[in-house]
């Protein structure tokens, strides 16, 4: 046999055993805390005509795209980012509609990184998107659902770090920057690229002042009280009215309770060009990564025919995993059910046992005896927590020790 058979790509793997039940448990927390809060499920497909997840969308660059092609030609990409599709099919089938609409889905996004990167390429995501509302209120709502259905996780050490593109948009317009070095500022400032942002500013003769502020960006604000002072910095009404948002969202989070969790960052931008207004990421310790990311997309829609406001957010489950475990908050998923072994003779009965169990709700896995030793060893390298018995013929249980 081909050993290397047995191997996987580089960026995805395989998940079983206990991780897979808590990885499960986790998904039911975050999918109930959505369900709370009214969203519907939708699934939208693994893959979809590249054109859903081009340039001017705004999501993942077509270079770390999975592409490929149909038999009759076209060229179809795997799923990169949720939120592409879920704008297409509510143009496709809402296409009239004027009231909210909310959405909740979860699966895979594939993204070609670099192996160097060391990166999952597969990773499983829960999201949610509010579409047909432009309130300040859903702003609030989104990021308080993030809050709760982490906390109904588990995870209590959480930031959510809040800012609004068109503060930054609003200052690029004013020092006359065009679309293709705002982007390329943008990334120098998400990459905390000081140096880099600098020399782009200089080489392209910014004013003085107003490559200040633009340099200055990140340490601009932490708290409310910043928000005045990120105020006085400008005098254009794009980022005056993008902190006036801000200033707004506080107040209703504050309704919601969830504030505390809420910190400010005008240098917060995210590498989806989709973003119109308020962005947020979610981050807790044990992952460097923001385990959820999200924002305001009010032109998406119309890329597909629908003028129409949106909000919305991902969790990356995967990661979600991981801060539990680096937090020692590993999810407690109970017993895994019963394994029920039987002797040539004890079948019968071990069947009515294993019927009495399955009809009250318990897993209950029947098994001939002579492969006990075998099945305790799986059960022990999937880290499975199993009641183990053994089947008399007259119907009485012995209980097995692991
Ligand atoms: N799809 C975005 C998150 C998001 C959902 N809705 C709006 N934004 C991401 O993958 O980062």
């Amino acid at each position: 046999m081909n050993k290397s058979l047995l191997h996987t790509p580089e960026g995805v793997r395989d998940v079983y055993g206990e991780e897979y039940a808590r990885k499960l448990f986790v998904e039911k927390k975050l999918h109930d805390t959505i369900h709370l809060y009214g969203y519907q499920d939708i699934q939208t497909p693994t893959f979809e005509f590249f054109d859903v997840y081009s340039k001017e969308i705004g999501t993942t660059p077509s270079s770390q795209l999975y592409k490929f092609f149909d038999k009759e030609g076209n060229t179809l990409a795997l799923r990169p980012d949720f939120t592409p599709s879920c704008a297409r099919c509510a143009a496709k089938y809402f296409m009239d509609e004027t009231a909210p609409l909310r959405f909740t889905y979860s699966g895979s996004t594939f993204t070609n990184t670099s192996n160097l990167q060391g990166k999952l390429k597969e990773v499983t995501q829960m999201g949610a998107e509010l579409m047909l509302e432009p309130s300040v209120e859903a702003d609030a709502e989104m990021i308080s659902l993030v809050v709760e259905a982490l906390k109904n996780c588990g995870l209590t050490d959480l930031q959510i770090t809040v800012g609004e593109v068109e503060y930054f948009k609003g200052i690029c317009a004013q020092a006359g920057l065009n679309e293709e070095v705002e982007l390329k500022l943008r990334d120098f400032i998400s990459a905390k690229n000081y140096f880099g942002a600098q020399e782009l500013l200089e080489e392209q003769r910014v004013r003085k002042d107003y490559a200040q502020v633009l340099l200055g960006l990140a340490d601009l604000v932490k708290g409310t009280q910043d928000l005045e002072s990120a105020k006085m910095q400008v005098d254009n009404e794009r980022s005056l009215q993008a902190i006036e948002r801000l200033e707004a969202l506080y107040e209703v989070l504050k309704k919601y309770g969830t504030e505390k969790y809420v910190s400010f960052d005008l240098g917060l931008l995210n590498q989806y060009n989709y973003y119109t207004g308020v962005i947020f990421k979610g981050y807790t310790y044990g992952v460097g990564d923001a385990i959820v990311t999200g924002g305001r997309y009010d032109k998406l829609l119309s890329y597909f025919g629908k003028n129409a406001p949106a909000i919305g957010f991902v969790v990356v489950v995967d990661d979600v995993l991981e801060a539990l475990s680096r937090q020692n908050k590993k999810p407690h998923t109970g017993l895994d059910g019963c394994l029920l072994f039987y002797t040539p003779d004890s079948y019968d009965a071990a069947l009515k046992k294993a019927n009495q169990l399955r009809l009250s709700g318990v897993s209950a896995e029947l098994l001939p005896v002579s492969c006990k030793q075998d099945c305790r060893r799986a059960d022990l390298r999937g880290r499975l927590r199993r009641e183990a018995m053994l089947i008399h013929a007259d119907g009485s249980c012995e209980q097995l020790k692991s």
